[in-house]
């Protein structure tokens, strides 16, 4: 039963499928909310039709998925990392050969297209075989001390971490956060966003039919509330989160109260430069790419394009009509490259951006429109055509604030020691990009970015190797990459006396 949605994914279209199994996983197998009464429609962002209920978990059931990880926790710490790993490689195998079928749920749940749902089940299931890589190689150091004496330190695991996710990247944030917990030797209760629930659950049958011990990946369903009782829970160790900077800061506030590690992964108003020297066929694609994957719902989007004033007319004239053919339907058509927001409150929140930019002076070049496919079955979808907004300023609205739609906002610029004072000049600091063909100014702009990434002619290219993270209020901490072994693990030093204790007393 537990498999039946993900079955009949096969023949799903959009507007037929319904969830109906529970969406809770605790102690090895899914687990029915206790009371139904608080549930949430889930909707199905291209249609508007419900597709589940979302029922958050209370007190009493998150105490119920923390136990169990902490039980599977005390199994999962003594193995080895090599046995950690193969157990990993195996969850790996077992999601590749199911990639349709959850990149089908995927999409239907978030609305983003086949081809981009495709994309990240696979990036997933590399960030499971990279960090079953790294399992084996966790290791201290060895230090000789005076007298024979000694110490080494030991890379132990954290204990019951806990992950909150967003909506945009429903299972590649589940498993970005889940890999390095358990490749350390973590076990971890993981809530998705009330907006995106369905496929969590489906990472946990994998790690369980792969051989972890259950509970050591669970499933806690809810929002606001839900996640306050996890942030809270005196038996967790460190919470990931990912979602907006207001509520980042209210989950490190929490967590400060009894002293959890903490790694947010928030907001951006990330800036694109490209200079008159580019290669401009690059430079555009590259804008598309840091502005449209997943409806312009991307943390990391580059959605400040600053371009030199020389050649603003023809990176416009190009954008703009790459801007207007992009096929905005169905999403789990192959053909389509845009589909729905998330949900109708958001559409609204992003439409609201672009008629605020009209009043405060910018031009809409394309798009910014509420969009009607012609399918008659989308007519209830949160669809929109894909924005390019030309005659912005920086202290337009648009400009300041992340929007977390399609929506492009092109400035112009003149000089380079201009637009690295422009670029940063935000409170936010999650990605940049830059465009040229001159190697050294490549390399200077990367440097005084005041971002956790620099794209050079190139963008959101953030493979499963590299850390990703956020300066200034874009967060802390690093997800993907070695160095998050760092931020699920502790170091444990143990000191050798080889002779007698020399004891001033
Ligand atoms: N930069 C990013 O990666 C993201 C930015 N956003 C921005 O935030 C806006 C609002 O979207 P939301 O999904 O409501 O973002 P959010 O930041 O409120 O939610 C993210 C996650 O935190 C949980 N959460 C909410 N309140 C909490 C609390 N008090 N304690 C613990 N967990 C809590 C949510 O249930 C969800 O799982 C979007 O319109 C977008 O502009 C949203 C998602 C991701
Ligand atoms: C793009 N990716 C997958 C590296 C980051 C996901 C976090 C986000 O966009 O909210």
């Amino acid at each position: 039963m537990a498999q039946s949605t993900l079955d009949s994914m096969p023949g799903a279209s959009t507007g037929t499928v319904v969830v109906t199994e529970p969406l809770n996983f605790w102690g090895g197998k899914r687990v029915k909310p206790r009371e139904e009464k608080n549930a949430e429609p889930v909707f199905e962002p291209a249609t508007g039709r419900v597709l589940c209920q979302m029922v958050p978990c209370g007190a009493e059931e998150v105490d119920e998925a923390i136990q169990s990880a902490y039980a599977a926790y005390q199994k999962w710490s003594k193995m080895s990392g090599m046995e950690r790993a193969r157990v990993m490689l195996e969850a790996a195998r077992i999601m590749r050969e199911r990639r349709e079928k959850i990149a089908k749920l995927e999409a239907i749940n978030n609305g983003k297209t086949i081809t981009e749902a495709l994309v990240n089940i696979d990036i997933s299931w590399k960030i499971i075989e990279y960090y079953a890589g790294l399992a084996g190689t966790l290791a201290g150091q060895h230090i000789q001390l005076p007298g024979g004496a000694f110490a080494y330190s030991r890379r132990e695991p954290l204990g019951v971490c806990v992950g909150i996710g967003a909506w945009n990247f429903p299972f590649v944030i589940a498993t970005m956060k889940s890999a390095p917990a358990l490749a350390c030797g973590n076990a971890i209760v993981y809530k998705p966003s009330p907006m995106a629930p369905v496929t969590a659950v489906i990472l946990a049958e994998i790690y369980k039919e792969a051989g972890v011990p259950d509970g050591l990946f669970c499933v806690v369903q809810g929002g606001a509330e839900t996640g306050s009782l996890l942030c809270h829970h005196p038996k967790v160790a460190k919470v990931s989160f990912t979602g907006s900077v207001p509520t980042g800061k209210k989950v490190m506030e929490m967590s400060a109260k009894s002293v959890k590690q903490v790694t947010l992964e928030l907001g951006g108003k990330s800036p694109l430069i490209i200079f008159k020297d580019c290669e401009l066929e690059n430079a555009v694609k590259g804008a598309l790419m840091a502005n449209f994957l997943t409806q312009g719902q991307v943390c990391c989007n580059g959605t400040r394009v600053f371009v030199q004033r020389e050649i603003m007319p023809q990176f416009l004239e190009e954008v703009v009509k790459r801007t207007k053919a992009i096929p905005v339907g169905d999403p789990l058509l192959g053909s389509t490259r845009m589909g729905p927001l998330i949900s109708k409150p958001q559409l609204e929140k992003v439409l609201g951006f672009v008629s605020q930019a009209k009043k405060e002076g910018a031009r809409v070049l394309c798009g910014g429109d509420p969009f009607v496919p012609s399918d008659p079955k989308l007519k209830g979808g949160y669809f929109m055509s894909p924005c390019v907004l030309d005659n912005c300023r920086d202290d337009m609205t648009c400009v300041k604030e992340e929007i977390f739609g399609p929506v492009m906002s092109v400035l112009p610029f003149d000089t380079e020691e201009e637009v690295i004072q422009r670029a940063n000049n935000t409170t936010f600091g999650l990605a940049s990009g830059v465009f040229t063909r001159d190697i050294s100014r490549a390399h200077r702009v990367a440097a005084s970015m005041e971002a956790g990434t620099c794209f050079i002619n190139n963008y959101n290219n953030n493979p499963m190797e590299l850390p990703f993270g956020g300066y200034k209020m874009s967060g802390f901490g690093r997800e993907n990459g070695q160095v998050t072994i760092e931020y699920y693990s502790q170091l444990k030093t143990v000191v050798v006396e080889m002779g007698d204790v020399e004891s001033l007393f």
